[in-house]
């Protein structure tokens, strides 16, 4: 197999980014502020993932669209500012990954790491190492393998997300299967907990939900695109589904609501804790296919 590699150039206000190609054409580009997938294109040119028209390349503040990596805390469940703060760090490439043996190493990749900083450690007093794997599949699918080590000498706990922003045709028109008959934690209501009786998720009106204990596979059913989005994820058991709506979000502009859904492989409910030494790995699969002309399952 061909080993691509990949480029590093300065993206917007000179931040440093890196762009993965396969032979086919198909792209992805990652910023080292905050280790953030920021474009997946496939061999049309087409963008999957979502960026805000009003999104701000200015560190600290984060960027709005692609696929932040919230991280070691997920939104205000702690006492660290929501949704933690690796998403405002400078990430590194990683030259010298240990081995991924179950998964063969892709030709279109990189790697990136990040470890605490004495700053960090006066919040969120834990050393770790932060693995990312961003990879392009034979199939244009993109993937991306978080490894998270406690390299302290005491154990240490932490809740994840990754908020893939995924581009949409019109959110009117989309649905979101494979969560029917589960219990969610309705964020718009100090997470007090519900069933889901609905077939599919469609979107009406503000939604902000913590889906528990989900199966690994989660489907965006596109209808005007006849696209359907598949998201793998596995080493997370809950998953958030987020749409703003009318809600003012002020790097947002006030159309783009209606051009993005988050799906997010998550782990909240239950926290995952580490041992001195101990790794966890999460990953992340997302491909676009054709929709079926039936959706269900
Ligand atoms: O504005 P941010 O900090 O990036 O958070 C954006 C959104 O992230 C998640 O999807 C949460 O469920 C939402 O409650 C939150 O509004």
């Amino acid at each position: 197999t061909e080993h691509r590699p990949f480029e590093r150039t300065k993206g917007i206000n000179g931040l440093e980014k890196i762009t993965i190609r396969d032979r086919r054409g198909r792209s992805v580009e990652v910023y080292l502020y905050g280790g953030q997938v920021t474009s997946w294109k496939n061999e049309k040119g087409e963008e999957l993932l979502f960026m805000s028209t009003k999104a701000i390349f200015e560190p600290p503040t984060p960027i709005r669209g692609g696929i932040p990596v919230l991280f070691p805390q997920y939104s205000n469940t702690g006492p660290l500012p929501s949704h933690g703060f690796v998403r405002q760090r400078f990430w590194e490439v990683d030259a010298n990954p240990p081995p991924l043996p179950s998964h063969p190493s892709p030709n279109a990749h990189v790697d990136l790491i990040l470890k605490s900083s004495p700053e960090d450690l006066k919040i969120w007093p834990h050393k770790y190492e932060y693995r990312l794997r961003v990879a392009l599949g034979r199939g244009g699918d993109l993937t991306l393998i978080s490894r998270v080590k406690n390299s302290d000498v005491k154990p240490f706990n932490f809740t994840f997300a990754l908020h893939p922003y995924f581009a949409v045709s019109d959110i009117s028109e989309i649905q979101v299967e494979g969560l029917q008959n589960l219990d969610y934690l309705d964020q718009q209501k100090n997470r007090t907990r519900f069933t889901d009786h609905e077939k599919a998720i469609t979107f009406n009106s503000q939604l902000d939900r913590l889906y528990l204990s989900t199966p690994n596979k989660i489907r965006i059913v596109d209808h005007k695109k006849k696209k359907t989005v598949v998201v793998y994820k596995k080493g997370t058991v809950d998953a958030v589904v987020w749409n703003p709506w009318e809600k003012k979000v002020v790097d947002l502009g006030v159309e783009d609501y209606r051009h993005f859904v988050a799906v997010e492989p998550a782990a909240v409910a239950k926290p995952i804790t580490l041992k001195p030494g101990q790794e966890w790995k999460g990953v992340l699969q997302v491909c676009v296919v054709p929709s079926r002309r039936s959706t269900g399952n």
